[in-house]
């Protein structure tokens, strides 16, 4: 599967209000009534990155990956086919509300839900930031990332490589308590300069997703953004900090569906010709105390 970037995300809310005031408020994008329901949030020149349906729980419903063409997104069914998964074509309203000509919709071994498209819908209206955020980094690279859950982490990380044609970036192990086993994490590139567009956690996680990521230009933007989170009572979910395998420099809030946003600036750009994957020790060369984001722990430390 030639996947060229994560295109968009779908999540679920009981209150589309609340991510309407989050996303123009907080995040500083536009949003529109979606065709067929739903919120679309924009932050680039195109109709939507982030789709928020109604629905009964707040969680994560999906990620939309791009494809470059009908032959791909052909070559991608075929893929499937051969692997026995099964998948389901997108009907004619599904696909105006995603914007795509076609759109196949089919689950990983971990149950994360996944849909390929090709041809996306462009509507050419700039963007104009509502908090005055200049730009987004998106285009060829994606909305950002996004963080999965994988309990089982063996079958979903074959199923995402060797059927989904993602590469390795890099390795993470860690240890949650002293004497509790490792726990990994793998993140994932597609074919753009992005150092991962998807990471997957060895533990389950109730609203879908662990995080999904978007990137600014420059500290400026991150710290503006850092300021509207509390003045918009946003939970921070870890500090500041500067990651040590890709260098954003990032913090991390709750969103409206239960899982949380990074928001960040400042990531390598790769030339896959010349990386080598690796495994890293630390979190983050600075910064990132995941604890604020544990009541029981850290508090509300951060959180003023
Ligand atoms: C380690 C790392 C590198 C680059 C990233 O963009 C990034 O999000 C991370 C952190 C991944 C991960 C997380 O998001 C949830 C909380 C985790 C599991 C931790 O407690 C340590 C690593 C964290
Ligand atoms: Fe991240």
């Amino acid at each position: 599967m030639d996947i060229r970037a994560l295109g968009y995300y779908v999540a679920q809310t009981d209150k589309l209000s609340e991510w309407k005031a989050y996303a123009e408020d907080v995040l500083g994008m536009e949003t529109r009534n979606a065709p067929n329901g739903g919120l679309y949030i924009k932050m680039d020149d195109r109709p939507f990155r982030m789709l928020v349906v109604e629905g009964p729980e707040k969680r994560y419903l999906s990620s939309g990956w791009e494809l470059a063409s009908k032959a791909a997104f052909d070559d991608a069914l075929k893929t499937l086919a051969a692997h026995g998964v099964s998948y389901e074509l997108a009907d004619q309203d599904q696909c105006a509300q995603r914007g795509a000509q076609q759109l196949a919709i089919f689950r990983d071994p971990a149950g994360n839900c996944h849909e390929i498209y090709w041809g996306f819908l462009s509507d050419c209206e700039p963007f104009t930031s509502p908090q005055g955020v200049p730009k987004f980094l998106t285009d060829e690279m994606g909305l950002g990332h996004t963080v999965l859950p994988a309990p089982n982490f063996d079958e979903t990380y074959e199923f995402l490589t060797k059927v989904m044609g993602f590469g390795l970036s890099d390795i993470y192990n860690f240890k949650p308590a002293p004497d509790a086993p490792n726990v990994r994490i793998h993140f994932m590139h597609c074919a753009n300069p992005r150092h991962h567009s998807l990471a997957i956690c060895e533990f389950p996680v109730p609203s879908g997703c662990v995080h999904v990521m978007v990137e600014v230009e420059n500290m400026t933007e991150v710290g503006r953004a850092h300021d509207r989170r509390i003045a918009h009572k946003v939970p921070l979910s870890a500090t500041l900090g500067q990651h040590l395998n890709d260098k954003m420099t990032s913090f991390y809030m709750k969103t409206p569906s239960g899982f949380d946003l990074e928001y960040g600036c400042g990531g390598l750009q790769m030339d896959w010709d010349k990386h080598s994957a690796f495994e890293f020790t630390k979190v983050s060369i600075w910064g990132h105390n995941f604890s604020v984001g544990q009541p029981s722990e850290g508090g509300e430390a951060g959180n003023e």
